[in-house]
């Protein structure tokens, strides 16, 4: 049974809405960012990083988003050219808005943070008049981001882009993506995660997210009870991420998966999100069996993590499917 009908006859792949802001990642790393002197700048911005490995995996991929009238506006739009990815729909934001800024701190491989800039960003002014519905019905997926509905106007932007896809067939992902310092309450946050929850075919979160959104349910913490209640709106897939635990995937049909991990040498944690999320799409939209685009989706997040970039390291199928050949000869010599 195909849980997500993909239309192969759109000329689009993907195309994500939401944040593209810079990365800041420490270079001085082991210590806090009171110590560290300088940054390697990248890309960011959670959809931006899954649009980027998207198009990195082969995909045709697009973006609909704002970004700031400035060298940082630039360097993305660039960044996200020189990577294939269409720009069309990534509109330059003239009200004198800035460019997110995330300033990565890694005082150890499991001590991580990030310190956001986000006052006046570009990425929250997107509007429902920069959503074209001749744009999102030309895509075989969407993929919004939960932080696109922290404020308005961009709240109302991806409500309406949910609103086409849905009227054209076009399969819709939400990442959950929950960054509470973009948010005035976790009420509100919930609130608006649940509207956009209950219109979309596959949730992607941590339990952490999941339980924020749930905050309002009779039910809290329980990774079935989630999973059946999104099945109760138009959900066929809910991923629950666990971390170095893994991940699990619930089916609307009544199936349930259970995703390891590829051990890696960490740099730094996060990352792990947006690449597990660009393999796992990239494993359902080649109607893989489950399982396996949760493989893929591991395996690029260990890739991702063992990094000092998040886009910047988006793994190449040729590159997800080395390093898994890799593990499987050294886990053989290992048993020999
Ligand atoms: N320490 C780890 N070692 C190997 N794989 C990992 C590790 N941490 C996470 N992963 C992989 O990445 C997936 C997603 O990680 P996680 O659950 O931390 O999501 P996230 O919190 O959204 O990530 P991010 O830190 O990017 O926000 C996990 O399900 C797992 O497959
Ligand atoms: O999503 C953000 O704004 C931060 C990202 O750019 C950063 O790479 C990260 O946290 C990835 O999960």
């Amino acid at each position: 049974m195909n849980l997500l009908p993909f239309d192969e006859q759109k000329p689009l792949d993907f195309i994500a809405v939401g944040r593209l802001c810079i990365d800041l990642n420490a270079n001085e790393i082991h210590r806090p960012m009171e110590e560290t002197v300088t940054f390697t700048k990248y890309v960011g911005g959670s959809p931006a990083n899954i649009a980027i490995g998207m198009a990195r995996l082969g995909m045709k991929t697009g973006f609909i988003g704002r970004v700031a009238d400035d060298q940082m506006g630039r360097f993305i739009v660039q960044y996200l050219k020189n990577n294939g990815i269409d720009t069309s729909h990534v509109i330059t934001d003239k009200s004198g808005s800035v460019t997110g800024l995330a300033f990565t701190e890694i005082k150890s491989p499991t001590d991580c943070s990030i310190l956001m800039y986000r006052d006046n960003v570009a990425d929250l002014k997107l509007e429902p008049n920069d959503i074209h519905e001749d744009y999102i019905r030309q895509a075989k997926c969407l993929l919004i981001s939960g932080t696109a509905l922290a404020k308005s106007p961009s709240r109302e932007a991806v409500f309406l882009a949910l609103e086409y896809a849905r009227r054209h067939g076009v399969v819709v992902f939400f990442d959950l993506d929950y960054r509470p310092y973009t948010w005035q309450s976790k009420e509100e946050t919930a609130i608006y995660y649940n509207l956009a929850a209950e219109k979309c075919d596959v949730i992607i979160g941590t339990r952490e997210e999941f339980d924020m959104m749930e905050q309002f349910a009779v039910h809290q913490h329980d990774d079935e009870k989630t999973a059946q209640k999104w099945f109760d709106y138009h959900a066929k897939i809910v991923v629950i991420k666990h971390g170095k635990d893994g991940s699990i995937a619930y089916t609307k049909t009544g199936e349930t998966f259970v995703g390891t991990i590829f051990p890696a040498n960490i740099v730094k944690t996060f990352g792990a999100g947006d690449s597990y999320a660009a393999g796992f799409i990239y494993g359902l939209m080649n109607g893989w069996p489950i399982p396996k685009a949760m493989e893929y989706g591991a395996a690029a997040a260990s890739i991702v993590i063992s990094s000092h970039s998040c886009s910047d390291a988006m793994p190449t199928l040729d590159q997800i499917e080395q390093f898994i050949q890799q593990h499987k000869s050294s886990s053989t010599a290992a048993k020999s």
